[in-house]
């Protein structure tokens, strides 16, 4: 299979787009190290996916991707599990305009924090064995978001970064390539917040605009996500490419040129 050999990290691997990353991920006969806050959640998920793909194929840690010690112990108990970890994908966000420190903590200093710590075990310059870091960014990091300002400035952030470490990477012979996914709504929990306050915070007014925008341009289901993310894993010759995945299909993104 094609991915036989391999082994990934995805972190928000519980629940929704995460899942759905670490399932075709398993399908296409890799190994996944599984992180998320969730404990719970990604517990009962192991005892699933062993059931489906035998206990050594997955490794669920809990890790909150705001925690340099927690991630850092997450990537080095992978890496002592399965040898090596050659795909990383940094998944984890939250929409929050209320706790908009927490949202700015986790959906950027979180894809930051994921992506150095993945560089630098996969650095050949370092000993690594090179890899792919694909992070997961949204429509909004391309495009304004009204009523989530912050959410859509985390997102163009990851942009502007993945960019950027491709751009950085190349240039320093790191043999790590970075990439990202860009996707309209998705039907997750992330979305069903969009109606509680939290998600809009001093914005809530503008819950119902936020609807109208998700019905103009339909809702995913997760597989659409993982579909274009193991299309976009396969392609080698992809670095610092955005991958869009809406309604109508899913495209690589023409970036303006300055
Ligand atoms: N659902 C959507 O419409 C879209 C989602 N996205 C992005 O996709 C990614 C995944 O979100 P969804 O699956 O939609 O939402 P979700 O809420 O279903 O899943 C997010 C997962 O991340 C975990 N998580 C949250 N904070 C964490 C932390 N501090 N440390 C570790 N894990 C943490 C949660 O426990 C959960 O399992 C997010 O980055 C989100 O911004 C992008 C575009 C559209
Ligand atoms: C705050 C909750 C977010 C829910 C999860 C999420 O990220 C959903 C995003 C869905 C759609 C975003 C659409 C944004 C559209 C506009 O920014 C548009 O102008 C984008 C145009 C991009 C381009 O230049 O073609």
């Amino acid at each position: 299979m094609a991915l036989e050999g391999r082994t990934a990290m995805v972190t928000g691997a519980a629940q929704g787009i995460g899942r759905s990353i670490s399932e075709i991920l398993l399908k296409n006969g890799a190994k996944v190290a599984l992180l998320d806050v969730a404990e719970a959640t990604g517990t009962t998920l192991k005892k699933s996916l062993d059931g489906q793909y035998g206990p050594e194929r997955t490794l669920f840690i809990p890790c909150d991707v705001q925690s340099q010690q927690q991630f850092k112990a997450a990537l080095q108990k992978a890496v002592e599990t399965f040898g090596h970890v050659d795909i990383f994908c940094n998944n984890a966000g939250i929409a929050n305009e209320n706790d908009w420190e927490k949202a700015v903590s986790v959906n950027l200093m979180g894809v930051v924090r994921g992506s150095y710590l993945a560089l630098e075990h996969m650095n050949k310059l370092s000993g690594g064995q090179g890899g792919v870091i694909i992070n997961i960014a949204s429509l909004a990091g391309l495009g304004p978001f009204p009523g989530a300002p912050v959410y859509t400035a985390t997102k163009h952030g990851v942009v502007g970064f993945t960019r950027s470490m491709a751009a950085t990477s190349k240039m320093s012979g790191y043999g790590v390539r970075f990439n990202m996914i860009c996707p309209t709504f998705v039907q997750t929990d992330i979305i069903n917040s969009l109606t509680c306050p939290a998600a809009l915070g001093q914005f809530a007014h503008l819950a119902d605009p936020t609807r109208k925008l998700m019905e103009q341009h339909g809702v995913l289901d997760v597989s659409r996500v993982s579909e274009g993310f193991l299309q976009l894993l396969l392609d080698e010759t992809k670095d610092g490419e955005a991958l869009v995945v809406v309604s109508k299909g899913s495209q690589y993104y023409t970036f303006p040129s300055l």
